[in-house]
């Protein structure tokens, strides 16, 4: 029987995380729309690393901040929305470059599945307001202008076709249609964003249709829920799991509710006791930024380092792709795509529907540490040896007998000082990471 929940926080904290996002571990996060025309932002530093203050925002990495970034008047992106477009070129005028002449969902929706992922975050609405689907609330929309086509519905039946789950990102707090002060800090980011009642009630709207026309199986809002909206929430969460019986939603509704805790970058919270998820871009930017080239972006060692880190830590990994605005997938983005993919296809057992281990990851070394997972009764044992070819390491309070899930792995194990002591000297297919099964947990 189907579980029906009313529209109160208490209904709504009976949820549970469905099993499919447990056991999916690895998702492809979409970041496409205006802001990839110009696809422009400096390449500073990693949300988090520095505070988010003035520097912060007239300097952002984010490229898909491209609106906020020539409107505070100064700085990088600035200078060159001056240089190549004028000073007297309107960011709405993307709306009508964006062609995506070029773009194939269902050659995206293959290139995902052979990257292992099990699920897809397509951006509905970014900051910028304007929208990936039909919105019967604002002609600012791919089906009126630009594309002329349903963005948002011709992925999510490429992505269904694939087998893999669909989900929609939309930008409840910040949309600069309705509130474009530049934003300098963090106070305007959460507090002075859109506030107004009138988009309130857009937002709880557009949520609705996005729900109502795509059932999505994640629902991701970002930045935060309009103030003045908050008492629509029960309802809003609770018409979408009525919708989407296995649906899962992120935490940034004010705070207020989550199935799962968001990290990006190095901004956010995890803790291994509950389910949460690490996002990032394959650079710094989750818009296509033209300037990230392949030696500027995440190297495949350390994309399989972070999914192996954080899946052993109880989470899962939404890594982003920036496509072109002509719907053409970077080269070097695709070529992480492919090898995380080779990766998973031969150590996925201890990935797909595994479970945070009790044993803590071992850091060794920065370069090398030791990380586990369960399943099915087998203790995995995932050695991350990063830019070695070879490597030894004791991991102590294990016996039995450990098997290499890659047939090309060339590795020893011994019993020694009431530990297993692992010697690999060839990771085969593996990259930097050789899997060991343990039948037994000891
Ligand atoms: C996926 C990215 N999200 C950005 C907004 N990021 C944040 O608000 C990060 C702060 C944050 C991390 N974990 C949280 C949990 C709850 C509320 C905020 C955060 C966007 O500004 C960015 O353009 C991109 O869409």
């Amino acid at each position: 029987m189907k579980k029906r929940y009313a529209s109160t926080w208490e209904s709504l904290k009976e949820h549970q995380v469905p099993q499919w996002y447990e056991d999916g571990k690895f998702g492809i996060f979409i970041h496409w729309g205006l802001y990839s025309v110009p696809a422009f932002a400096p390449q500073t530093w990693e949300l988090g690393e520095v505070p988010p203050d003035e520097t912060w925002f007239s300097n952002n990495p984010y490229a898909e901040w491209y609106y906020n970034s020539i409107h505070v008047g100064y700085g990088p992106s600035y200078d060159y929305h001056v240089k190549k477009y004028g000073k007297d070129f309107k960011y709405e005028q993307f709306a009508d470059m964006w062609k995506a002449e070029k773009w194939n969902p269902a050659e995206w929706a293959r290139l995902f599945k052979k990257a292992g992922a099990e699920y897809v975050v397509l951006t509905t609405k970014h900051h910028d307001g304007f929208c990936l689907f039909p919105s019967k609330y604002t002609d600012y929309n791919a089906s009126k202008r630009g594309p002329q086509r349903d963005i948002v519905g011709d992925l999510t039946d490429a992505v269904r076709g694939e087998n893999l789950r669909m989900g929609l990102y939309y930008s409840g707090i910040v949309d600069w249609t309705f509130a474009d002060d530049p934003i300098l800090n963090n106070d305007d980011l959460f507090h002075t964003a859109s506030p107004t009642f009138a988009y309130a009630d857009y937002a709880y709207n557009q949520s609705m249709e996005l729900i109502d026309r795509y059932a999505p199986s994640v629902f991701w809002n970002d930045i935060g829920w309009p103030r003045q909206g908050e008492h629509n929430l029960p309802y809003l969460l609770s018409h979408y799991y009525n919708t989407v019986e296995d649906g899962v939603v992120n935490d940034r509704f004010n705070d207020l509710y989550y199935d799962f805790t968001t990290k990006e970058y190095q901004s956010g919270s995890a803790n291994r006791r509950e389910k949460w998820e690490m996002c990032r871009g394959m650079g710094l930017s989750f818009g296509y930024n033209a300037m990230e080239s392949d030696d500027k972006i995440i190297s495949i060692e350390d994309a399989i380092s972070l999914l192996v880190s954080t899946v052993a830590n109880n989470g899962n990994l939404l890594l982003n792709i920036g496509p072109r605005a002509d719907g053409t997938i970077p080269e070097e983005q695709e070529k992480r795509l492919l090898a995380i993919g080779e990766w998973l296809g031969v150590n996925g057992e201890a990935i797909y529907g595994s479970r945070c281990s009790s044993r803590e990851s071992i850091k060794y070394t920065d370069q090398i540490q030791v990380h586990f997972t369960e399943r099915d009764g087998a203790l995995y044992v995932l050695i991350d040896a990063k830019g070695k070819s070879q490597v030894s390491v004791t991991v102590p309070g294990l016996s039995g007998n450990a098997v290499p899930l890659d047939p090309k792995v060339e590795a020893d194990t011994a019993k020694i000082d009431g530990g297993l002591r692992f010697t690999v000297k060839n990771f085969g297919d593996s990259q930097n990471v050789a899997v060991f099964r343990l039948n037994r947990i000891m």
